[in-house]
């Protein structure tokens, strides 16, 4: 039976916190948009925002800071009284010593197991739903970068130390598995890439891989440019009507548009209306999430399954997904059919340069319930995080006007009123830091799950088959000893001359996309995607929070989500004219050049702006 791992972590301190507890509920103006009543009111690390519509001023986050300090001490002090700890029985100890001299006499080892892993305890009466990631940091302070914690019968271990991250994920990866994130996805991503194991992976990962290849994934900036671009119409038209937006459904439904097209070339246009098939997607992922937040897998009870209400409308939400990627994947097979193909490393067809596309004509032999399974993984994959990505770097912006004022500068140098183009992407670096930093404050999934295989020695201590482990990515991106100023948005911690920063060149304590051979497939992809999106929004607007708004704080489902949306004031900007510089007009058939045209005339015509486009001749 699947075990739901996520509800449980929320520690017992939670109860007596000074902080009171509030459940409040809010109404998403989108439908089919997750909406969350629980604050995290535990958090040490509150990421509570200014609701006055102006980035917070010295005096706010003065307040917010004394807060905070005063929260985590009182954590602390608890912490340091032992009320988590879990003594050790002599027995533990005593079994644990005896392993760990076996250990030492098979040379498996220097093993520590007599000391043990450090103990903690949670509660399962904590409220549900809060992001749990949070009390977890506060534990590692204390009890270092892996240890146990205990839930009634279950334990996890809580590894937030690049040296056995890097272990887990990279060194040792063949002895740990996708344990509970795979019982859980298992009903809308079967064996897809993300849950699978074993030689179902290696085989689909050998498969889809090559899909994404540079052409792929530079003849996709178009894709993120066209959809960025109607999402700013649409703000365009807030601007107009002085109506507040929230951004965390649009981001969501901006990236759900990009990954439709870019895996199956299927144009939900999410951004436009609601229909069927938008609709079912959104039930499938609330619940996923429903069900790796939920104490009681209800859905596991045989009859219960078959006659709830939520369980008849995910079933049927599933059958219209199926239905509708068969159709699909028939549809693409006739068209590879028709093709005059000649199959090589970066083939791509023109029309159609979807991920499945590129599946059939390699010869992909498979299931279809298998390839199902890959481009739901691949859909849901792509599609909340860049969603999650983009919301907290547009928060993380609405607090720093500086570091707005200095990614405008950016974009209007490089970009001018043109579309992106791939070359921009080595040109738009600040851009690129800033998303770099927002996954470092930000990471989506805050946790990796893995189960160990066999018996293993981690940090020094042996542990056994069948753990399972929580990879704090949270907590590594926050070490206080790792990083200056943990916790601030400082995009220029990352040099501008300096590489691309990834899992190897920060020794795995920095991993926005996992590492190891389970890395994420979709990283270039993604870094352009939201760089795209970023550049041609900050470009037209400018982003305030909401004044009156809920402050921002976070939950968790699989990425970390806004609580009650974020809720922001959109103006379109006043930029200082740009001179138009006398130059040639290159003829080129990149489909940029078109849109180049229709989004100056816009810009031009509806912001009513001085500047003038860059002259062609
Ligand atoms: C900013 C956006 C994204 C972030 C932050 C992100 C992050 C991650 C992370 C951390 C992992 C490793 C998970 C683990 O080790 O347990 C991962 C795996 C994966 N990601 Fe992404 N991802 C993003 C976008 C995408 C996109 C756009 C795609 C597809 C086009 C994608 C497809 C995948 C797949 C298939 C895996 C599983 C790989 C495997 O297990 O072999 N991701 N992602």
């Amino acid at each position: 039976m699947a075990t739901s791992p996520l509800i449980h972590l929320p520690i017992s301190s939670h109860h007596s916190h000074t902080s009171p507890c509030h459940l409040s509920s809010s109404c998403n103006s989108f439908p089919f948009v997750k909406i969350h009543n629980q604050h995290h009111r535990w958090s040490p690390l509150r990421c509570s925002a200014s609701s006055n519509g102006r980035p917070s001023g010295p005096t706010d986050s003065e307040s917010e800071r004394v807060l905070e300090e005063k929260r985590r001490a009182e954590l602390a002090a608890r912490i340091a009284s032992g009320e988590f700890t879990v003594q050790e029985s002599g027995w533990v100890s005593l079994v644990g010593a005896v392993r760990g001299f076996l250990l030492r006499l098979t040379g498996e080892g220097w093993a520590q197991t007599g000391q043990g892993i450090p103990r903690a305890r949670g509660s399962l009466a904590a409220v549900d739903g809060q992001a749990f990631f949070l009390p977890l940091y506060e534990l590692y302070l204390t009890y270092g970068g892996i240890f146990r914690l205990i839930f009634g019968p279950k334990s996890f271990l809580i590894v937030s130390d690049p040296a056995i991250a890097k272990h887990i994920l990279r060194d040792n990866s063949k002895a740990y598995s996708k344990g509970i994130l795979a019982e859980i996805l298992d009903f809308v991503m079967g064996k897809g890439l993300i849950p699978a194991d074993g030689e179902i992976w290696r085989v689909r990962r050998r498969a889809i891989v090559p899909a994404l290849h540079q052409k792929y994934v530079a003849a996709m900036i178009s894709l993120f440019s066209e959809a960025s671009y109607r999402l700013c119409e649409k703000l365009d038209k807030a601007a107009s009507d002085g109506e507040d937006v929230e951004m965390e459904s649009l981001f969501s439904r901006l990236t759900l548009d990009v990954i439709g097209k870019a895996v199956f070339n299927y144009d939900f246009d999410s951004l436009t209306h609601d229909n069927g098939i938008v609709e079912a997607v959104y039930i499938v992922l609330r619940e996923a999430e429903m069900r790796s937040t939920s104490p009681i897998p209800t859905w596991e009870i045989p009859i219960w399954k078959d006659i709830s209400p939520r369980q008849r409308k995910v079933n049927e939400a599933l059958q219209l997904i199926n239905d509708t990627l068969d159709n699909l994947i028939a549809i693409c097979k006739r068209m590879v059919e028709q093709e005059d193909l000649q199959f090589h490393e970066e083939y791509m067809n023109e029309q159609d340069p979807s991920i499945l596309h590129f599946l059939l004509a390699s010869g992909d032999d498979v299931s279809s319930k298998q390839l199902r399974d890959d481009l739901m993984t691949l859909l849901i994959a792509g599609h909340e995080t860049s969603a999650a990505v983009l919301t907290w770097t547009f928060y993380l912006l609405s607090k720093e006007p500086e570091v707005m004022a200095k990614l405008q500068e950016e974009v209007d140098r490089v970009l001018g009123d043109r579309m992106p183009t791939i070359d921009d992407m080595k040109k738009l670096i600040y851009t690129t830091r800033v998303i770099n930093e927002s996954l470092r404050l930000y990471p989506q999934p805050p946790v990796l799950i893995r189960r160990s295989m066999e018996d293993d020695v981690l940090g020094g201590y042996s542990i056994g088959k069948g753990e399972d482990i929580f990879i704090s990515v949270w907590n590594l991106h926050r070490c206080p000893k790792r990083w200056t100023d943990a916790d601030k948005f400082k995009p220029e911690r990352w040099p501008l001359d300096g590489p691309n920063p990834n899992e190897i060149n920060q020794n795995f304590s920095y991993l926005p996309f996992g590492g190891g051979p389970r890395k994420c497939v979709g990283d270039m992809f993604a870094t352009f995607e939201n760089v795209v999106a970023t550049a041609m929004l900050v470009r037209r607007f400018d982003f305030q929070l909401a004044p009156g708004a809920p402050s921002v704080e976070m939950t968790t489902g699989a990425t970390i989500h806004t609580t009650e949306g974020l809720n922001m004031t959109v103006t379109r900007r006043r930029r200082q004219p740009i001179i138009p510089k006398l130059e040639r007009k290159i003829i080129s058939d990149n489909p940029s050049t078109c849109l180049d045209q229709s989004e100056d005339e816009q810009v031009a015509s509806e912001d009513d702006q001085t500047s003038e486009v860059t002259a062609r001749f």
